[in-house]
């Protein structure tokens, strides 16, 4: 089964009017993943689509999808597959088996979508402007940055996987963020890239601890409180930055006008509000 819910660009002037219920309906990420089902969050910031397919054993399509106007979803958009679960595969012509952590970019005119097997699928995906070849990225095949310290409480790795540096795409660039023991903050100092928005996905987090997502334009910060397999939709003018009751992992995926993963504008922690 596919279900796909619509959410509108939201200004920084009409979040900072928002109380839990209202942020959390705009910008949190949950209940993507469901046995036998495939959901959707269409947004409007780059009209970047985030979602989750969880075939439990069985086989879920992903073909059209109505949001897009397009006959199949890969039409005219290409797509990042990240596997968060168990063994599984997926097929968009060719089959890739999928172990938890592998990365599977499927450039523009793939096709429909075949997910199997056990795997818990978290899906990304963004309009493309020219084809290119689909490929399947592990661990290692990524781009590896090591940032923060100790001291600060985030001592983390980032895994570039979809990157300029292990391969091309046209807007998607994803990657994967692991906290060292002990470290609980990510992407602190924060930063902001209004030319691109910004999905996130905590995974790794014991059911019953939690992270508390940052948001908001850097002066007039929010939360959100998110637990495992949940994340959330940042906007370009927003910051997006964590700090885990316990050490986690995060999928990062960006779209927008660029891929320049350093055209970011740090937020200084003087100014952070
Ligand atoms: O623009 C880049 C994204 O926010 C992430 O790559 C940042 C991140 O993983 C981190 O600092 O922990
Ligand atoms: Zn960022």
């Amino acid at each position: 089964m596919l279900s796909i819910e619509n959410r509108y660009a939201i200004d920084p002037m009409t979040a900072r009017r928002f109380d839990s219920d209202e942020l959390r309906k705009n910008f949190h990420v949950g209940g993507i993943f469901a046995d036998g089902e495939i959901k959707l969050i269409y947004t409007h910031y780059d009209r970047m689509i985030v979602g989750g397919a969880v075939p439990a054993g069985g086989e879920l399509v992903l073909d059209e999808v109505k949001h897009c106007g397009t006959a199949s979803i890969l039409d005219r958009r290409e797509m990042v597959v990240v596997n968060i679960g168990a063994e599984g595969t997926v097929k968009a012509g060719e089959t890739y088996a999928m172990a938890k952590g592998d990365m599977l970019y499927l450039g523009r005119g793939s096709g429909p979508v075949t997910f199997a097997g056990n795997g818990r699928f978290y899906i990304l995906s963004a309009p493309a402007h020219k084809e290119l070849p689909s490929r399947l990225v592990r661990i290692e095949d990524a781009a590896r940055v090591d940032l923060g310290s100790q001291e600060t409480s985030n001592e983390r790795t980032i895994h570039q996987f979809v990157h300029p540096d292990v391969m091309e795409s046209c807007q998607l660039v994803v990657g994967m963020t692991k906290l060292h023991n002990g470290s609980v903050w990510n992407t602190m100092p924060a930063h902001v890239h209004d030319r691109r928005m910004e999905a996130y996905l905590y995974i790794d987090l014991p059911e019953d601890q939690m992270a508390v997502h940052l948001m908001g334009e850097p002066t007039e910060t929010r939360h959100l409180i998110v637990r495992n397999e949940e994340g959330a939709i940042s906007p370009p003018w927003s910051i997006h930055s964590g700090a885990g009751s316990a050490s986690y992992t995060f999928i990062w995926a960006m779209a927008g006008d660029n891929v320049n993963y350093k055209d970011v504008e740090m937020v200084g922690m003087g100014e952070i509000r």
